[in-house]
């Protein structure tokens, strides 16, 4: 997941591939609650992990679940209808999934409970939802504005509850509040409970999950249109024992459109397929009318770019309401205005959804049309296009559909604020969109400089400040000095080719801040003083140099590297758009070294230590291939007087003013 303060997708040109999609957060967060109410244990398979099932498993631990979890499959002990647990208070992020469903079972199962959630989610309403549960007898307080949460429920006895009328629930603001009834009210079904639905109930398909999982836990609700819903007397929950969450449809639909709207040949989706039991999957059916080519299986789908530019589109999208965001992003490509109509639920979920994309849609350069339960989306031609900072409003679904907007024609890059906010329902999703995606450039920061002059601190944290990969050069050559002592070869010309093929193949990868060779952390051993001396040696052999610059350059990759070395804006990345050139003076160099060498228990004395350095940087900057010098084009930083902070201002400013984003 990118936790950093604004993510920034390069122009993308392409894509193709496949991708794995994590578990639907509508069923994972169905099944859990189900799994606690009825007894024994049932084993999940791919439950999804994010923040809105974290919630769902830490409030159902609170109350006293036994829950194993190994990877993506959890082991769940069901509660049988008694909690272990009689108060609490829950925090439950901002998952309607996980605050309306809660809110009715534990009216029911007797207790004191405080339940509440992140400022947005006390923005969200749950009044019909307590109005409902109150007539039938439940006790809860609003602790904060009436009609939202936070709540604090009060005990009940059960048997006391009022169930010979029909129950009237409201379901035109969520459909939410009918699937919270229809989860926790088999707990009472000592008579047939009837659940009658008050005004047009929205988002229908989220109904029909509700329905196929209690079915899966043995509770078959009797329908009537959409009006009235029946749980026979005497339902139990009865565990399944095993069940698979199939792969999130409203996710899918970030790549079904990309695969409608990027060249390449076509995305496959692993995980869902067009017999979903997820409403969403309807999608697939508005993307097909946009122009996209779909083909499906058994959890599977395969989608291709067909009509371009896509289709202009005008529907009714209240069954879809998740999806319908990306179907917005979708229109900017479209070949008139696109219209989506009947979302006035928008408006109530993590944010105020029907602003949040006519804001940042204008934003991009669009003309925006928008009411109280539509939107309307012009397309925007080529030569129009903004480079634009996208605010996400803590939403997942504007931060994943806004990076859609990369594949504008005008190669403008998308800056995406908070990236951390996909952690709702898809944390990997910007790393998912990069294992399939491709742009003209990926960009490059290149630091260059001598040793002990602070590249590595500063490369590290400028990487982490921008979510880019990191390159450690050096330490290529590091490796390689230890792999071919490793072979019983020394670091000398006579060896070359030897060394040349060892570097060639050489197992590396950085993880974690760790160098591993072969898997083993190496990490320590490269930066001893010998290895140091080893490396600058290797580094003097052409062929060797030459077998390392393919692995190099495959360390480009999206959305960005920052590559620190000695070469990086001279040789290896020589179209990096920001080349830093960083020194200090020997003095201060041999300083800092000192210092972190004393710090490590290893003794020595400044004046060896600086004398080394000055014979490296002769070595260094005098050898026949890739001398050390600066890049004709690189910017001199030299930090012998500036903080680390600092020279990471620098750098990062420098980037800054190279990018064409307007502020948000
Ligand atoms: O029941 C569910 O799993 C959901 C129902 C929908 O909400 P509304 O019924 O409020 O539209 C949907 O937007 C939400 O993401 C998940
Ligand atoms: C509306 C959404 O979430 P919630 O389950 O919190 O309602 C959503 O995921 O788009």
């Amino acid at each position: 997941m990118y936790a950093t303060p604004f993510l920034d997708i390069p122009a993308l040109n392409g894509a193709s591939g496949t991708v794995q999609l994590p578990g639907s957060k509508s069923i994972s967060n169905r099944v859990l609650l189900l799994a606690a109410l009825a007894s024994g244990t049932t084993t999940i398979h791919d439950l999804l992990d994010s923040d809105d099932t974290r919630v769902m498993l830490d409030a159902l631990a609170a109350l006293g679940c036994v829950i194993g979890r190994d990877g993506t499959t959890v082991k769940l002990e069901g509660l049988g209808g008694a909690l272990r647990s009689t108060s609490a208070s829950l925090f439950l992020g901002n998952a309607g999934t996980a605050m309306r469903p809660l809110t009715a079972a534990l009216a029911l199962l007797g207790g004191e409970f405080e339940l509440k959630g992140v400022p947005r989610m006390h923005e969200r309403p749950i009044g019909d939802l307590v109005d409902a549960l109150t007539q039938l007898g439940c006790r809860i307080d609003y602790l904060g504005n009436p009609g939202y949460p936070p709540l604090a429920i009060h005990p009940v006895a059960i048997d006391t509850l009022q169930l010979d009328a029909p129950i009237r629930v409201r379901g035109d603001v969520s459909s939410q509040f009918l699937t919270a009834l229809l989860l926790a009210l088999p707990l009472a079904a000592r008579r047939d409970i009837v659940i009658d639905v008050v005004g047009e109930l929205i988002s229908k398909p989220y109904i029909e999950i509700t329905l196929n999982l209690l079915a899966r836990f043995g509770i078959a609700v009797r329908r009537d249109g959409w009006q009235r819903f029946t749980i026979p007397a005497g339902s139990q929950y009865r565990s399944p024992g095993e069940i698979h969450v199939e792969a999130d449809a409203s996710s899918a639909s970030y790549f079904i459109a990309l695969g409608a709207i990027a060249n390449g040949s076509g995305i496959r989706i692993e995980g869902v397929g067009a017999e979903s039991i997820q409403g969403d999957i309807r999608f697939i059916d508005a993307a097909r009318q946009m122009g996209a080519r779909i083909d499906s299986g058994p959890n599977w789908l395969s989608i291709s770019r067909d009509a371009w530019p896509l289709k202009a589109i005008d529907i009714d999208a209240n069954h879809i309401p998740d999806a319908a965001m990306t179907l917005a992003v979708m229109a900017l490509y479209a070949d008139g205005p696109s219209t989506l109509r009947n979302i006035a639920s928008w408006r109530v979920k993590e944010t105020d959804r029907i602003d949040a994309m006519a804001n940042e849609l204008a934003k991009l350069g669009a003309t925006v049309e928008a009411g109280p339960d539509f939107i309307r989306v012009h397309p925007l031609p080529a030569g129009a296009w903004q480079a634009a900072s996208i605010r996400t409003y803590d939403d997942h679904r504007v931060a994943m559909c806004f990076s859609l907007a990369a594949f504008n024609p005008d190669g403008k890059p998308v800056r995406i604020l908070e990236p951390h906010c996909v952690a709702k329902t898809f944390p990997e999703y910007f790393e998912t969109l990069f294992s399939v995606a491709r742009t003209v450039e990926v960009p490059v920061i290149c630091v260059d400089g001598p040793t002990a002059s602070g590249k590595g601190t500063l490369t590290i944290e400028v990487a982490r400040r921008l979510g880019y990969h990191y390159l450690d050069s050096g330490s290529l050559y590091r490796v390689t000095g230890i792999a071919l002592r490793r072979a019983g070869l020394a670091p000398d010309a006579e060896h070359e080719a030897r060394i040349a093929e060892i570097a060639h193949a050489l197992p590396l990868c950085f993880s974690e801040g760790k160098v591993l060779l072969a898997g083993e952390d190496v990490s320590d051993a490269i930066r001893t003083e010998a290895a140091g001396m080893d490396a600058s040696r290797v580094s003097t052999l052409p062929g060797v140099r030459t077998a390392l610059v393919d692995l190099q350059r495959s360390f480009r990759k999206l959305p960005g590297l920052v590559a620190d070395g000695r070469d990086m804006g001279t040789v290896i990345f020589p179209d990096a758009k920001l080349k830093v050139f960083l020194t200090a003076s020997a003095e201060h160099r041999a300083e800092r070294r000192h210092k972190q060498l004393i710090s490590k228990g290893i003794s020595t004395t400044l004046d060896s230590l600086r004398a080394d350095l000055e014979a490296r940087d002769l070595r260094d900057s005098s050898r026949s291939v890739a001398p050390l010098k600066p890049a004709q084009d690189a910017r001199l930083l030299d930090n012998s007087h500036q903080t680390v902070e600092q020279s990471v201002g620098q750098v990062l400013h420098w980037w800054q003013e190279i990018q064409p984003f307007k502020a948000s």
